[in-house]
Protein backbone atom coordinates (compact mmCIF):
# COMPACT_ATOMS: atom_id res chain seq x y z
CA UNK A 1 0.00 0.00 0.00
CA UNK A 2 0.98 3.47 -0.88
CA UNK A 3 0.19 6.77 1.58
CA UNK A 4 -1.31 9.54 -0.35
CA UNK A 5 -1.83 12.87 0.62
CA UNK A 6 -4.07 15.13 -1.49
CA UNK A 7 -3.94 19.04 -1.83
CA UNK A 8 -6.90 21.03 -2.83
CA UNK A 9 -9.45 18.29 -2.34
CA UNK A 10 -12.59 19.69 -2.38
CA UNK A 11 -12.26 20.88 -5.99
CA UNK A 12 -13.21 19.23 -9.12
CA UNK A 13 -10.56 17.65 -9.87
CA UNK A 14 -9.54 16.66 -5.73
CA UNK A 15 -13.17 15.05 -5.70
CA UNK A 16 -12.55 13.62 -8.60
CA UNK A 17 -9.10 11.85 -7.38
CA UNK A 18 -10.67 11.24 -4.78
CA UNK A 19 -13.32 9.18 -5.87
CA UNK A 20 -10.76 6.97 -8.16
CA UNK A 21 -8.30 6.82 -5.42
CA UNK A 22 -10.93 5.35 -3.42
CA UNK A 23 -11.02 2.00 -6.16
CA UNK A 24 -7.10 2.02 -6.34
CA UNK A 25 -6.45 -1.17 -4.44
CA UNK A 26 -2.83 -0.02 -4.26
CA UNK A 27 -3.17 3.23 -2.08
CA UNK A 28 -3.97 4.62 1.13
CA UNK A 29 -5.24 8.07 0.96
CA UNK A 30 -3.70 9.52 4.71
CA UNK A 31 -4.74 12.84 4.24
CA UNK A 32 -7.28 15.00 2.28
CA UNK A 33 -6.56 18.81 2.57
CA UNK A 34 -8.95 21.54 2.40
CA UNK A 35 -8.55 25.53 3.06
CA UNK A 36 -12.03 26.26 3.39
CA UNK A 37 -13.72 23.30 5.05
CA UNK A 38 -10.91 21.63 7.01
CA UNK A 39 -12.37 19.98 9.93
CA UNK A 40 -15.29 18.63 8.10
CA UNK A 41 -15.50 15.59 6.31
CA UNK A 42 -16.02 15.09 3.02
CA UNK A 43 -19.14 13.43 2.81
CA UNK A 44 -20.25 16.27 4.23
CA UNK A 45 -19.15 18.25 1.51
CA UNK A 46 -19.41 15.67 -1.01
CA UNK A 47 -22.38 12.92 0.22
CA UNK A 48 -21.39 10.36 -2.89
CA UNK A 49 -18.44 9.49 -0.13
CA UNK A 50 -21.14 8.94 2.29
CA UNK A 51 -20.32 4.75 1.61
CA UNK A 52 -16.97 5.35 1.70
CA UNK A 53 -13.82 5.54 4.52
CA UNK A 54 -14.80 8.67 6.37
CA UNK A 55 -12.08 11.11 5.33
CA UNK A 56 -11.84 14.32 7.27
CA UNK A 57 -10.70 17.32 5.27
CA UNK A 58 -7.38 18.45 7.21
CA UNK A 59 -5.65 22.34 7.46
CA UNK A 60 -4.06 23.75 4.85
CA UNK A 61 -0.45 23.87 6.37
CA UNK A 62 1.34 22.51 3.42
CA UNK A 63 2.12 19.26 5.66
CA UNK A 64 1.21 16.25 3.69
CA UNK A 65 1.85 13.84 6.83
CA UNK A 66 3.26 10.48 6.30
CA UNK A 67 2.22 10.28 3.02
CA UNK A 68 4.82 9.05 0.42
CA UNK A 69 3.13 10.50 -2.23
CA UNK A 70 1.37 14.08 -2.42
CA UNK A 71 -1.28 15.09 -5.68
CA UNK A 72 -1.78 18.92 -5.96
CA UNK A 73 -4.88 19.96 -7.07
CA UNK A 74 -4.16 23.12 -6.88
CA UNK A 75 -5.06 26.54 -8.74
CA UNK A 76 -1.75 27.40 -10.58
CA UNK A 77 0.18 29.90 -8.51
CA UNK A 78 -0.48 27.95 -5.42
CA UNK A 79 0.98 24.85 -6.77
CA UNK A 80 4.64 27.11 -7.49
CA UNK A 81 4.73 27.56 -2.92
CA UNK A 82 3.66 24.21 -2.04
CA UNK A 83 5.29 22.00 -4.64
CA UNK A 84 9.30 22.92 -3.40
CA UNK A 85 8.68 22.48 0.49
CA UNK A 86 7.62 18.85 -0.29
CA UNK A 87 10.18 18.01 -2.02
CA UNK A 88 12.65 19.19 0.11
CA UNK A 89 10.82 17.19 2.49
CA UNK A 90 11.30 13.75 0.46
CA UNK A 91 7.62 13.45 -0.68
CA UNK A 92 6.84 12.33 -3.99
CA UNK A 93 4.57 14.93 -5.94
CA UNK A 94 2.45 14.70 -8.85
CA UNK A 95 1.00 18.49 -9.95
CA UNK A 96 -2.09 18.96 -11.48
CA UNK A 97 -1.61 22.56 -11.90
CA UNK A 98 0.48 24.18 -14.96
CA UNK A 99 2.59 25.81 -12.42
CA UNK A 100 5.38 23.26 -13.56
CA UNK A 101 4.47 21.93 -17.25
CA UNK A 102 6.63 24.26 -19.00
CA UNK A 103 10.26 23.46 -20.33
CA UNK A 104 11.11 27.03 -20.81
CA UNK A 105 9.35 28.95 -17.60
CA UNK A 106 9.75 32.38 -19.70
CA UNK A 107 6.79 30.84 -21.66
CA UNK A 108 5.14 30.09 -18.51
CA UNK A 109 6.02 33.87 -17.01
CA UNK A 110 4.64 35.76 -20.16
CA UNK A 111 0.88 33.10 -20.68
CA UNK A 112 0.39 32.39 -16.91
CA UNK A 113 2.10 36.49 -15.75
CA UNK A 114 3.36 34.91 -12.66
CA UNK A 115 7.06 34.54 -11.77
CA UNK A 116 8.11 31.31 -11.84
CA UNK A 117 9.67 31.44 -8.00
CA UNK A 118 10.39 27.54 -8.39
CA UNK A 119 13.22 27.12 -11.38
CA UNK A 120 15.10 24.57 -9.72
CA UNK A 121 12.18 22.20 -9.04
CA UNK A 122 10.94 23.15 -12.85
CA UNK A 123 13.94 21.57 -14.03
CA UNK A 124 13.10 18.29 -12.21
CA UNK A 125 9.65 18.31 -13.13
CA UNK A 126 8.93 15.48 -16.20
CA UNK A 127 6.03 16.43 -18.19
CA UNK A 128 2.98 13.37 -17.25
CA UNK A 129 2.12 12.34 -20.77
CA UNK A 130 2.75 8.89 -20.62
CA UNK A 131 2.23 8.24 -24.24
CA UNK A 132 5.50 9.82 -24.86
CA UNK A 133 7.44 10.14 -22.08
CA UNK A 134 6.92 7.00 -20.44
CA UNK A 135 11.02 6.34 -19.14
CA UNK A 136 11.07 9.62 -17.23
CA UNK A 137 8.21 9.32 -15.70
CA UNK A 138 9.56 6.09 -14.49
CA UNK A 139 12.25 7.74 -13.35
CA UNK A 140 10.95 10.92 -11.29
CA UNK A 141 9.71 11.39 -8.01
CA UNK A 142 8.01 14.96 -9.81
CA UNK A 143 5.45 14.43 -12.32
CA UNK A 144 3.88 17.37 -13.80
CA UNK A 145 0.08 16.51 -15.16
CA UNK A 146 -0.68 18.43 -18.56
CA UNK A 147 -3.40 20.09 -19.25
CA UNK A 148 -7.17 18.92 -19.83
CA UNK A 149 -7.74 20.68 -23.72
CA UNK A 150 -3.39 20.02 -24.12
CA UNK A 151 -3.84 16.21 -23.40
CA UNK A 152 -6.80 16.18 -25.88
CA UNK A 153 -4.57 18.06 -28.66
CA UNK A 154 -1.20 17.01 -28.28
CA UNK A 155 -2.50 13.06 -28.69
CA UNK A 156 -4.10 13.59 -32.01
CA UNK A 157 -1.39 15.78 -33.37
CA UNK A 158 1.71 14.89 -32.08
CA UNK A 159 2.25 11.06 -34.29
CA UNK A 160 1.38 13.08 -37.54
CA UNK A 161 3.72 15.74 -36.94
CA UNK A 162 6.48 13.47 -36.23
CA UNK A 163 5.75 11.16 -39.11
CA UNK A 164 5.92 14.42 -41.25
CA UNK A 165 2.19 13.74 -42.53
CA UNK A 166 1.13 16.91 -41.43
CA UNK A 167 2.72 20.30 -42.03
CA UNK A 168 3.88 22.28 -38.57
CA UNK A 169 2.34 25.23 -40.07
CA UNK A 170 -1.43 26.21 -40.49
CA UNK A 171 -2.92 24.08 -37.64
CA UNK A 172 -6.14 25.38 -36.12
CA UNK A 173 -7.38 23.40 -33.22
CA UNK A 174 -11.01 24.43 -32.32
CA UNK A 175 -12.10 22.73 -28.56
CA UNK A 176 -15.32 22.44 -26.81
CA UNK A 177 -15.14 21.37 -22.97
CA UNK A 178 -17.76 20.93 -20.48
CA UNK A 179 -18.13 23.31 -17.47
CA UNK A 180 -16.43 21.69 -14.86
CA UNK A 181 -13.11 22.33 -17.15
CA UNK A 182 -13.27 26.05 -15.37
CA UNK A 183 -13.27 24.48 -11.57
CA UNK A 184 -15.48 24.59 -8.98
CA UNK A 185 -16.00 28.45 -9.15
CA UNK A 186 -19.00 30.35 -7.76
CA UNK A 187 -18.80 32.86 -10.23
CA UNK A 188 -21.94 34.29 -12.49
CA UNK A 189 -20.61 33.04 -15.77
CA UNK A 190 -20.30 29.35 -14.60
CA UNK A 191 -23.59 28.87 -13.25
CA UNK A 192 -26.77 26.96 -14.74
CA UNK A 193 -28.31 29.94 -16.27
CA UNK A 194 -25.54 31.18 -18.14
CA UNK A 195 -24.33 27.81 -19.03
CA UNK A 196 -27.18 25.77 -20.52
CA UNK A 197 -28.80 26.45 -23.99
CA UNK A 198 -25.37 28.44 -24.76
CA UNK A 199 -22.14 27.61 -26.72
CA UNK A 200 -19.43 30.86 -26.47
CA UNK A 201 -16.24 30.99 -27.69
CA UNK A 202 -13.38 32.55 -24.95
CA UNK A 203 -10.29 33.16 -24.74
CA UNK A 204 -9.38 33.46 -28.58
CA UNK A 205 -6.25 33.58 -29.75
CA UNK A 206 -4.76 33.72 -26.27
CA UNK A 207 -5.27 30.82 -24.29
CA UNK A 208 -2.43 29.63 -22.15
CA UNK A 209 -2.85 26.37 -23.85
CA UNK A 210 -1.71 27.71 -26.86
CA UNK A 211 1.87 27.68 -25.79
CA UNK A 212 1.95 24.82 -23.76
CA UNK A 213 0.45 23.04 -27.15
CA UNK A 214 3.20 24.47 -29.02
CA UNK A 215 5.85 23.70 -26.48
CA UNK A 216 5.34 19.82 -26.60
CA UNK A 217 4.15 19.46 -30.00
CA UNK A 218 7.33 21.22 -30.79
CA UNK A 219 9.59 19.26 -28.76
CA UNK A 220 7.94 15.87 -29.98
CA UNK A 221 7.95 16.44 -33.48
CA UNK A 222 11.26 18.75 -33.43
CA UNK A 223 9.60 21.07 -35.58
CA UNK A 224 8.77 24.90 -34.93
CA UNK A 225 4.76 24.34 -34.34
CA UNK A 226 3.13 27.51 -34.08
CA UNK A 227 -1.17 27.17 -34.27
CA UNK A 228 -4.23 28.52 -33.66
CA UNK A 229 -6.13 27.20 -30.43
CA UNK A 230 -9.58 28.34 -29.88
CA UNK A 231 -11.48 27.04 -26.61
CA UNK A 232 -15.28 26.81 -26.43
CA UNK A 233 -17.25 26.68 -23.52
CA UNK A 234 -19.87 23.30 -23.73
CA UNK A 235 -23.03 23.64 -21.94
CA UNK A 236 -22.25 20.02 -20.72
CA UNK A 237 -20.76 19.08 -16.99
CA UNK A 238 -17.62 17.24 -18.59
CA UNK A 239 -15.80 16.46 -21.48
CA UNK A 240 -13.92 18.14 -24.54
CA UNK A 241 -13.84 17.37 -27.82
CA UNK A 242 -11.87 19.14 -30.39
CA UNK A 243 -11.84 19.70 -33.82
CA UNK A 244 -8.52 20.03 -35.34
CA UNK A 245 -7.29 21.45 -39.04
CA UNK A 246 -4.04 20.69 -40.59
CA UNK A 247 -2.38 20.42 -44.08
CA UNK A 248 -1.50 17.31 -45.09
CA UNK A 249 1.99 16.18 -46.76
CA UNK A 250 2.86 14.56 -49.59
CA UNK A 251 2.34 10.61 -48.84
CA UNK A 252 -0.60 11.58 -46.17
CA UNK A 253 -3.38 9.01 -46.58
CA UNK A 254 -5.73 6.90 -44.59
CA UNK A 255 -3.29 4.24 -44.71
CA UNK A 256 -0.24 6.14 -43.69
CA UNK A 257 -2.43 8.20 -40.83
CA UNK A 258 -3.75 5.35 -38.94
CA UNK A 259 0.06 3.35 -39.62
CA UNK A 260 1.51 6.47 -37.77
CA UNK A 261 -1.27 6.42 -35.11
CA UNK A 262 -1.03 2.65 -34.59
CA UNK A 263 3.04 3.02 -34.23
CA UNK A 264 2.67 5.47 -31.17
CA UNK A 265 -0.76 4.46 -29.47
CA UNK A 266 -1.02 0.32 -30.97
CA UNK A 267 0.24 -0.57 -27.32
CA UNK A 268 -1.43 2.17 -25.20
CA UNK A 269 -4.12 1.62 -22.75
CA UNK A 270 -5.87 4.46 -22.71
CA UNK A 271 -5.41 6.08 -26.48
CA UNK A 272 -7.67 4.69 -29.06
CA UNK A 273 -7.58 5.58 -32.86
CA UNK A 274 -10.76 4.32 -34.30
CA UNK A 275 -10.71 3.48 -38.25
CA UNK A 276 -10.69 6.13 -41.01
CA UNK A 277 -14.09 7.97 -41.03
CA UNK A 278 -15.58 6.82 -38.00
CA UNK A 279 -15.33 9.79 -35.33
CA UNK A 280 -15.27 9.89 -31.55
CA UNK A 281 -18.10 11.42 -29.51
CA UNK A 282 -17.82 13.00 -25.84
CA UNK A 283 -20.03 9.68 -25.12
CA UNK A 284 -17.90 7.64 -25.93
CA UNK A 285 -14.70 8.75 -23.23
CA UNK A 286 -16.75 10.21 -20.41
CA UNK A 287 -16.32 8.47 -17.21
CA UNK A 288 -13.06 6.68 -18.55
CA UNK A 289 -9.54 7.52 -18.86
CA UNK A 290 -9.19 7.58 -22.65
CA UNK A 291 -8.60 9.64 -24.90
CA UNK A 292 -10.59 8.39 -28.33
CA UNK A 293 -9.06 9.45 -31.62
CA UNK A 294 -11.01 9.92 -35.44
CA UNK A 295 -9.85 11.53 -38.85
CA UNK A 296 -11.30 12.20 -42.11
CA UNK A 297 -9.81 13.31 -44.93
CA UNK A 298 -10.86 15.98 -47.48
CA UNK A 299 -8.84 15.65 -50.42
CA UNK A 300 -10.47 18.52 -52.46
CA UNK A 301 -8.74 21.16 -49.41
CA UNK A 302 -5.75 19.12 -49.13
CA UNK A 303 -6.61 19.04 -45.40
CA UNK A 304 -7.32 16.42 -42.51
CA UNK A 305 -9.78 16.85 -40.14
CA UNK A 306 -8.76 15.25 -36.79
CA UNK A 307 -11.72 14.69 -33.84
CA UNK A 308 -10.25 14.06 -30.50
CA UNK A 309 -12.21 13.10 -27.17
CA UNK A 310 -11.27 13.22 -23.46
CA UNK A 311 -13.04 13.58 -20.10
CA UNK A 312 -11.82 16.67 -18.59
CA UNK A 313 -11.57 15.23 -15.18
CA UNK A 314 -10.26 11.91 -15.89
CA UNK A 315 -7.79 11.98 -18.98
CA UNK A 316 -7.68 15.58 -18.60
CA UNK A 317 -6.54 15.39 -14.75
CA UNK A 318 -7.53 12.79 -12.04
CA UNK A 319 -6.82 9.64 -14.39
CA UNK A 320 -3.85 10.86 -16.20
CA UNK A 321 -2.33 11.61 -12.72
CA UNK A 322 -3.61 8.55 -11.44
CA UNK A 323 -1.68 6.92 -14.76
CA UNK A 324 1.54 8.83 -13.69
CA UNK A 325 1.29 7.53 -10.29
CA UNK A 326 1.03 3.72 -11.51
CA UNK A 327 4.18 4.22 -13.85
CA UNK A 328 5.86 5.79 -11.25
CA UNK A 329 5.36 3.17 -8.97
CA UNK A 330 5.87 0.21 -11.16
CA UNK A 331 2.53 -0.66 -11.47
CA UNK A 332 0.35 -2.07 -14.37
CA UNK A 333 -0.44 1.07 -15.68
CA UNK A 334 -4.46 0.65 -15.73
CA UNK A 335 -4.62 -0.21 -12.46
CA UNK A 336 -7.57 1.42 -10.66
CA UNK A 337 -8.67 3.73 -13.57
CA UNK A 338 -11.78 3.25 -15.24
CA UNK A 339 -11.11 1.98 -19.57
CA UNK A 340 -14.91 1.91 -20.40
CA UNK A 341 -16.93 5.18 -20.58
CA UNK A 342 -20.37 5.67 -19.33
CA UNK A 343 -21.73 5.79 -22.89
CA UNK A 344 -24.99 7.53 -21.13
N1 LIG B 1 -11.13 21.17 -13.96
C1 LIG B 1 -10.44 20.55 -14.92
O1 LIG B 1 -11.03 19.97 -15.85
C2 LIG B 1 -8.96 20.53 -14.90
C3 LIG B 1 -8.23 21.22 -13.95
N2 LIG B 1 -6.86 21.17 -13.95
C4 LIG B 1 -6.08 21.86 -12.95
O2 LIG B 1 -6.23 21.21 -11.69
C5 LIG B 1 -6.18 22.16 -10.64
C6 LIG B 1 -7.47 22.08 -9.82
O3 LIG B 1 -8.54 22.35 -10.69
P1 LIG B 1 -10.07 22.31 -10.24
O4 LIG B 1 -10.29 21.23 -9.27
O5 LIG B 1 -10.86 22.35 -11.48
O6 LIG B 1 -10.18 23.70 -9.48
P2 LIG B 1 -11.20 24.11 -8.33
O7 LIG B 1 -11.28 25.58 -8.36
O8 LIG B 1 -12.45 23.32 -8.47
O9 LIG B 1 -10.45 23.62 -7.01
C7 LIG B 1 -9.23 24.10 -6.57
C8 LIG B 1 -9.16 23.89 -5.07
O10 LIG B 1 -7.91 24.37 -4.58
C9 LIG B 1 -8.08 24.84 -3.24
N3 LIG B 1 -7.32 26.09 -3.05
C10 LIG B 1 -6.23 26.23 -2.27
N4 LIG B 1 -5.72 27.45 -2.34
C11 LIG B 1 -6.53 28.13 -3.16
C12 LIG B 1 -6.53 29.48 -3.61
N5 LIG B 1 -5.60 30.35 -3.24
N6 LIG B 1 -7.51 29.85 -4.45
C13 LIG B 1 -8.46 28.97 -4.85
N7 LIG B 1 -8.50 27.68 -4.45
C14 LIG B 1 -7.54 27.27 -3.62
C15 LIG B 1 -9.57 25.08 -3.04
O11 LIG B 1 -10.00 24.18 -2.04
P3 LIG B 1 -10.00 24.57 -0.49
O12 LIG B 1 -10.45 26.00 -0.39
O13 LIG B 1 -10.94 23.60 0.07
O14 LIG B 1 -8.59 24.38 -0.04
C16 LIG B 1 -10.22 24.71 -4.35
O15 LIG B 1 -11.39 23.93 -4.14
C17 LIG B 1 -6.00 23.54 -11.30
O16 LIG B 1 -4.65 23.87 -11.34
C18 LIG B 1 -6.52 23.30 -12.70
O17 LIG B 1 -5.98 24.18 -13.62
C19 LIG B 1 -6.19 20.41 -14.86
C20 LIG B 1 -6.85 19.73 -15.83
C21 LIG B 1 -8.29 19.74 -15.93
C1 LIG C 1 -13.78 25.35 -19.43
C2 LIG C 1 -12.56 26.02 -18.83
O1 LIG C 1 -12.63 27.14 -18.33
N1 LIG C 1 -11.41 25.35 -18.89
C3 LIG C 1 -10.17 25.85 -18.39
C4 LIG C 1 -9.06 24.90 -18.73
C5 LIG C 1 -8.92 23.78 -17.75
C6 LIG C 1 -7.89 24.04 -16.70
O2 LIG C 1 -8.19 24.00 -15.53
O3 LIG C 1 -6.66 24.31 -17.10
P1 LIG C 1 -5.43 23.34 -16.97
O4 LIG C 1 -5.80 22.10 -17.75
O5 LIG C 1 -4.30 24.10 -17.54
O6 LIG C 1 -5.12 23.02 -15.56
C7 LIG C 1 -9.77 27.18 -19.02
O7 LIG C 1 -10.05 27.41 -20.18
O8 LIG C 1 -9.08 27.95 -18.35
Amino acid sequence: MINVSVIGATGYVGEELLRLLSAHPEVSVKKAVSKSFAGQSLKDLYANFVPGKNIVLDESDGDAGEAEFVFLCLPHGESLKAAPKLLKKGHKVIDLSGDFRYDDVSLYEKWYNITHTAKQENQQAVYGLPEFFKDAIRNTDFASNPGCYTTTSILALAPLLKEGLVSEKGIVIDAKSGVTGAGRKEKLAYSYCETADNFKAYSVVNHRHTSEIEEQLSSISGQDVRLLFTPHLLPVKRGILATIYADMEEGADALSIAGAYEKYYGDAPFTHVLPHGQLPELKFVVGSNNCMIGFELSPRTGKLVIVSCTDNLIKGAAGQAIQNFNIMNGFEETLGLPQIAWYL
